[in-house]
């Protein structure tokens, strides 16, 4: 890119988890996991603009939310079932969070930037929304500052590594496609997944907060581990899964699906339960919740059929996309 350019649009996809393996609690409180991550064709966009008369400001960067136009998640702001003020717009919100760790990865002064978000994600649904903004934000900004220092762009090592500090889920959006992650979700190996899995998402009207399922399954596990002595390790991703998911085999792959955050899930929002079932008897090959849910990811035979469930469940007034991955993860889409 050339140093003229002031402005970078990046994208970056929504995941759902494939198999959730938690094991016990380290003394930071923090879960090990053994997760398969699968990068899914619903993606956040944010734009970054060089705004010089920002850079005395705060600090130095604002930052501005819409729903993507047209898409589902517009619809459910637009009818009142999701709120877009879940979204922080300061200094919590992880794409500001993630402007800042690049600018200080370049040992740059924030030049004043404008960072705005085009939400296609629910907030808070499992599906790694914020995480994905961030994956995005960290691309756009690293390719802007690159440009306007005239320096090398970060590697993207480096930006992992400054990913996994603003969220578990990160490096994987910035990686995407399909992979399996270790320690926190962090530590990720790349496994080959042709395109061509078809899913349904159904969000939920409320969100569920990911510190609350990883208590709950605490509470559901203490006795266990107090009998034990012991914690457990999570277990690894079984080799039939990473199989079904290689050759793109949907009826394979449903029987090795499993989210050990399910049942918690599930005990904090019963009626998840019900509506799992639903799904397979509307002709899902399995359902299940997507990460720490609330929303509930169900894998389609084909794209036809995921576009049949889900117009099923819109027909019975629900919110449901029709998705496909594996996908690439973050990347510039537009300079300017
Ligand atoms: C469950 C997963 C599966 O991919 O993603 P989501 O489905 O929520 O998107 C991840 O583990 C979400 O990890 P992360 O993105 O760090 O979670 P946050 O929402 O930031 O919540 C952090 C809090 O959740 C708990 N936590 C998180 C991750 C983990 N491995 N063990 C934990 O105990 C801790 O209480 C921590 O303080
Ligand atoms: N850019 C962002 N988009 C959405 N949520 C964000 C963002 N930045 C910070 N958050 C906070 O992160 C929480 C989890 O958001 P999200 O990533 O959508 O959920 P999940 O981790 O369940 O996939 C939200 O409740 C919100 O408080």
């Amino acid at each position: 890119m050339t140093a003229a350019c002031r402005r970078v649009t990046a994208s970056a996809p929504a995941k759902t988890n494939l198999v959730l393996h938690v094991g016990s609690p380290s003394p930071d409180g923090y879960h090990p996991l053994e997760t398969l991550f699968v990068a899914v064709d619903l993606r956040e966009t944010v734009t970054v603009t060089l705004d010089p008369a920002l850079a005395r400001r705060d600090a130095g960067i604002t930052v501005t939310v819409e729903p993507a136009p047209g898409s589902e998640y517009a619809r459910m702001v637009a009818e009142g079932s999701a709120r877009l003020a879940d979204v922080p717009l300061d200094a919590g919100n992880l794409a500001v969070r993630a402007a800042l760790a690049v600018c200080e990865a370049f040992g740059a002064p924030v030049p004043g930037l404008r960072v705005h978000l085009r939400k296609a994600v629910p907030v808070a649904g499992g599906m790694g929304g914020g995480s994905a903004d961030a994956a995005a934000a960290l691309v756009a900004v690293n390719d802007l500052l690159a440009g306007h220092l005239g320096a090398a762009p970060l590697p993207a090592e480096r930006l992992a590594r400054l990913g996994a500090a603003l969220g578990a889920d990160v490096p994987f959006m910035l990686l995407g496609g399909a992979a399996i992650g270790r320690g926190t979700g962090t530590e990720l190996t790349a496994v080959p997944g042709p395109s061509g899995l078809h899913f349904v998402f159904v969000p939920q009207d409320q969100g569920l907060s990911t510190p609350a399922v990883y208590r709950q399954w605490d509470a559901e596990h203490t006795v266990a581990n107090a009998a034990s002595g012991t914690g457990s390790a999570p277990d690894p991703v079984p080799a039939e899964a990473l199989e079904a998911l290689a050759v793109g085999d949907p009826e394979r792959l449903a029987a090795r699906v499993r989210n050990d955050l399910q049942a918690p899930a599930i005990r904090l929002l019963p009626e998840l339960e019900g509506l799992l079932n639903h799904g397979v008897d509307l002709g899902a090959l399995a359902g299940w919740v997507s990460g720490s849910g609330p929303t509930l990811c169900f894998l389609a035979a084909s794209g036809t059929a995921a576009r049949n469930l889900a117009g099923q469940f819109a027909h019975e007034r629900r919110h449901a996309l029709a998705v496909a991955g594996p996908v690439p993860g973050a990347r510039v889409e537009a300079r300017g």
